[in-house]
């Protein structure tokens, strides 16, 4: 069911340092910082050879990294983002599986624009996915 790794997450206190510290340390190659208001963070995406590392901010009083941050306020790894080709098909998958879909299970538009839902991290080995249709 999952395809490809389309991206790894890190939650950062600050976007504009973290993009910098990737772009003066490693050399890399920092895309512009968007605002997701409707997911409640500020993200740039470090694209790579065979990935993407996405950096993330907390955008707004609600934001779902907040608590996060709190619990690990230097930053952290945040979540894993797998492609799926039919994202209903595997989270209804995954619900006959037991597993738990967050929010109200509807898939939301996501940072590339396609859709995308989170599965819960006690769920999957103590680590949040995140599924993107592609
Ligand atoms: C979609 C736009 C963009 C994109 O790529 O396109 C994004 O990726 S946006 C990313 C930001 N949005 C989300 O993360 C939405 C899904 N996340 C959530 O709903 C929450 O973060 C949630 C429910 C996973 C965690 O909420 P909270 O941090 O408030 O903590 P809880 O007390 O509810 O957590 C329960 C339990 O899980 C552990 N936990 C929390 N977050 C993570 C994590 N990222 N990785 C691993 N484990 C996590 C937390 O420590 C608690 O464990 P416990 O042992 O019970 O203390
Ligand atoms: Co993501």
């Amino acid at each position: 069911m999952i395809g490809r790794l389309n991206h790894v997450a890190i939650a950062v206190p600050d976007l504009a340092a973290a993009a910098a510290r990737y772009r003066d340390a490693l050399g890399a190659s920092v895309g512009e910082a968007q605002a997701l208001p409707a997911h409640g963070v500020r993200v740039a995406f470090v694209d790579l050879p065979n990935s993407r590392v996405e950096l993330m901010e907390p955008l707004g009083e609600d934001s779902p990294i907040a608590a996060f941050l709190s619990r690990n306020p230097a930053g952290g790894l945040h979540h894993l983002c797998y492609e799926v080709e039919d994202i209903r098909a595997a989270r209804d998958h995954l619900l006959a599986a037991g597993a738990r879909v967050l929010g109200d299970g509807e898939p939301k538009t996501g940072a590339h624009g396609r859709p995308v839902l989170f599965l819960h991290p006690k769920d999957f080995l103590g680590t949040l996915i995140e599924l993107e249709e592609v």
